[in-house]
């Protein structure tokens, strides 16, 4: 496992973009018959890539996390972004197709991870936060989420929101999660953008084609950094920053937010003309 250890509101003004991305963003996470997993001290998430290739692979524990295994304190959330596969959790089998999710509950001990076929692997992207109560797994197909229409052409900023492991549909602790996809021809993510010092969250830019970027914003609005990502690695937001970004072209994002309240909604909205 892989440790990130993220820069305060004072430091970050004076970084540059290397020590920024040190601080805020995984290495790629997704390398066949891999799991990798970074842990970060924003909000003790793990986030983590999981590439089962013939064989499965197991979630492990790890000594930093001083548990008999890896749930046995937490929680997590799975999205595949990969070709068909399963997981299973202490002998029940969750079919997993691309862009389906998994919740696996605190105390959940056995974890498999599972690709149906190697040559189109199954791509299983995880984020995991303390939890302090035992609820259900959960299985929620890309259909069962609730959507959200947002955004126009004409401001390129037309996406649709999938909220997948949010109150309602899923039983969690902390963790709220799902996806944004951009319509062809809108590229900006969370315009206008927000804060919520109530949670922070992680974005993890998908689908990019090769050679194209996300120029992901963070900081506070005063004090924008930009950070010009590619696909498949994410970048993590304390509560003092915001995120959002615009792709060099269309694209999706896996969001995974943890703290102290479940509300979507509750964005600290901030005007573009704000920004500085
Ligand atoms: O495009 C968007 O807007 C988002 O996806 C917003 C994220 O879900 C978010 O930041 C929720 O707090
Ligand atoms: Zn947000």
């Amino acid at each position: 496992m892989d440790f990130m250890f993220s820069a305060d509101i004072r430091s970050y003004k004076t970084m540059r973009n290397d020590e920024l991305r040190e601080a805020f963003v995984t290495a790629p996470l997704f390398e066949s018959g891999k799991i990798n997993l970074t842990y970060t001290d924003v909000d003790r998430a793990v986030i983590g890539g999981i590439t089962p290739a013939a064989d499965a692979i197991q979630l492990p524990t790890h000594k930093e996390l001083a548990a008999d295994y890896f749930c046995q304190r937490r929680e997590a959330g799975v999205i595949n972004i990969g070709g068909p596969g399963r997981i299973e959790v202490d002998g029940a089998s969750y079919d997993m197709a691309n862009r389906d999710s998994l919740y696996i509950a605190k105390e959940s001990q056995d974890v498999q991870f599972y690709s149906d076929d190697t040559a189109n692997p199954a791509k299983y992207y995880l984020v995991s936060y303390p939890a302090h109560r035992v609820t259900k797994t959960v299985h929620v197909p890309k259909s069962a989420a609730k959507f959200i229409e947002l955004g126009s052409q004409e401001t390129s900023n037309e996406r649709t929101i999938f909220q997948s492991i949010r109150p309602g549909i899923v039983d969690s602790c902390q963790l709220v999660m799902g996806i944004t996809e951009l319509k062809s021809g809108s590229v900006w993510n969370t315009k206008p953008p927000h804060t919520h010092f109530r949670r922070t969250e992680i974005y993890m830019y998908f689908d990019l084609p090769e050679g194209e970027k996300v120029f992901h914003l963070m900081g506070q609005p005063t004090e924008v950094r930009t950070l010009p990502l590619d696909s498949e690695v994410a970048v993590a937001s304390p509560s003092w920053s915001i995120h959002s970004g615009a792709g060099t072209t269309n694209y999706a994002f896996v969001w995974a937010m943890g703290g102290e309240n479940q509300e979507f909604d509750d964005m600290d909205h901030i005007q573009v003309s704000d920004l500085r």
